[in-house]
This record gives C-alpha cells, structure tokens and sequence, in this order.
C-alpha cells in the first residue's frame, strides 16, 4: 500500500537519499534500521513531504504524493509520530487527544484510553507535567484517534526506561493487529525483533539489506556488518 521507490532527498546541496525504495503492505510492521546519520528520519520526512524528494516516486493506495503539500499527505492518512514527540505541553492530556480527534477514525477516545490506561490516569495533566514514555504514548495515542491508515514511529523507545518500553512494545503490537500498518524507526534491535515482519537496513542514504524477519535472524553478519546496535 505505500511504495517508495528510488527516492532521492536533498538538505540544500547535501544529496542525503541516495535512491531509497521500500514498501510497506497491508496489515505489515516494518523496521528501518541503520546507525546515526543514515537517513532513516529524511525516508519518513520524504514520505510525508516535509522533505520532498527530487527525484522518485512515493505512492500510497495507487496515488503519486511526491509533490503534495505535508496537509494533503496527512489527509490522506499518512501519520507520523516525531522523535520529538509533537504534544502540545500547555494543553492537558485529555485536550491534546480530544483537538485531534477526527470522526471515521476507527479508534475512539475510549479506544485509545483502554490502550493507554496511563493517559487515562494522566489526562487531566497538562503535556508538560509527563515523563518521556508519557509523552510517547501521547503522541502515538493522538495519531490514533486522527484515523491514520498507516503510521510512522521515529525511534519511539529512545531514552525509555525499559519497563516502558516494554509497555510501548505491548501497545505496538495491538497496534498491528488492528490492520494499521507501521513502519517503524527503531535503534533498539529487542524492540524491532519482537514486532517486524520485514527489516530494512539503510546506509548512507541506501537500502544495503532487506529480508524477513526470520531471514534477518538467521544471519546474524548482517548486524554486525550494518548496525552498530546490541543484539
Ligand atoms: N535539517 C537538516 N539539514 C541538513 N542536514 C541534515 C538535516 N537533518 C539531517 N541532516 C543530515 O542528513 C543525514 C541523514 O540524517 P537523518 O536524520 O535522516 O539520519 P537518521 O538515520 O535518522 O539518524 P539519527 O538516528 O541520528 O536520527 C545526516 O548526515 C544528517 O546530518
């Protein structure tokens, strides 16, 4: 359902995509791996047009949105969730879900509510008093309920205690059995093994490996060559 095939994405003069393509199908979680640097924030700026690619083509359900403005993408259900979160911290949990609330959505404020039983205990806390994992399940939890026909998550576990991202594991994954599909941006390598169906590993700008999960597990050189991650 999204196809991104052969992009190249520019800061000014900095050629930083050097010919990206990856797809995401329906109902399929999706890693994009790779150290520091490699691009992997410019691949979900470019497909959801805050960076528009020169060169390539992106399609999502059959349409062309290299081109688009960043508001016609979104409408069209591409969500992305930031590393920095995008909340807004001077309105209270229950307001920041409640401005992003689109009908047609299939998740209701009561859905993500019982998802994040923790936002329920913190909604009358405004965006500024939470913890980081707070944070991150507000900002996915808004994503939510604006409908979104797939998601994109920027390394949604980066500086979490590991309880909590054990908690944001869990809700990934009723994520991905409610049909959404996700390409997620992840360094930590636990986190990825126990959600992706799919792995895609970038470098430089370039897709240098992408295999099955259990194709990527069975060749463990592939991290050792391409990730400066822990197994
Ligand atoms: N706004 C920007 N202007 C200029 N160069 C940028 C900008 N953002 C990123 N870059 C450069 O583009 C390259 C790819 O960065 P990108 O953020 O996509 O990598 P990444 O794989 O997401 O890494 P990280 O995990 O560090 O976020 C890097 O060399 C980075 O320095």
């Amino acid at each position: 359902m999204l196809t991104v095939t052969d992009i190249h994405s520019y800061y000014g003069k900095s050629h930083v995509l050097e010919g990206v393509s990856l797809t995401v199908n329906k109902g399929e979680l999706v890693t994009l791996l790779g150290r520091n640097g490699a691009g992997k924030t410019t691949t979900l700026r470019s497909i959801v047009g805050i960076v528009s690619p020169r060169q390539g083509s992106i399609t999502f359900d059959g349409s062309e949105t290299v081109g688009m403005e960043t508001f016609e993408i979104a409408r069209r259900g591409i969500a992305l969730v930031p590393e920095h979160r995008g909340i807004f911290r001077m309105l209270t949990v229950a307001e920041n879900l409640e401005i992003a609330v689109r009908s047609g959505s299939q998740w209701s404020l009561a859905d993500v509510y019982g998802l994040f039983p923790r936002l329920w205990e913190r909604r009358k806390n405004g965006g500024n008093a939470l913890s980081g994992g707070e944070q991150q399940m507000l900002a996915i939890a808004r994503a939510l309920v604006n409908g979104p026909r797939i998601l994109l998550l920027d390394e949604p576990t980066e500086g979490l205690a590991p309880v909590i991202v054990d908690e944001l594991v869990n809700i990934l994954r009723e994520i991905k059995r409610s049909g959404v599909p996700v390409l997620l941006v992840e360094q930590n390598l636990n986190v990825c093994r126990k959600l992706a169906d799919r792995h895609y590993v970038l470098e430089q700008g370039q897709v240098v490996y992408h295999g099955t999960a259990a194709e990527f597990d069975a060749d463990p050189t592939i991290r050792d060559r391409y990730l400066a991650l822990s197994a």
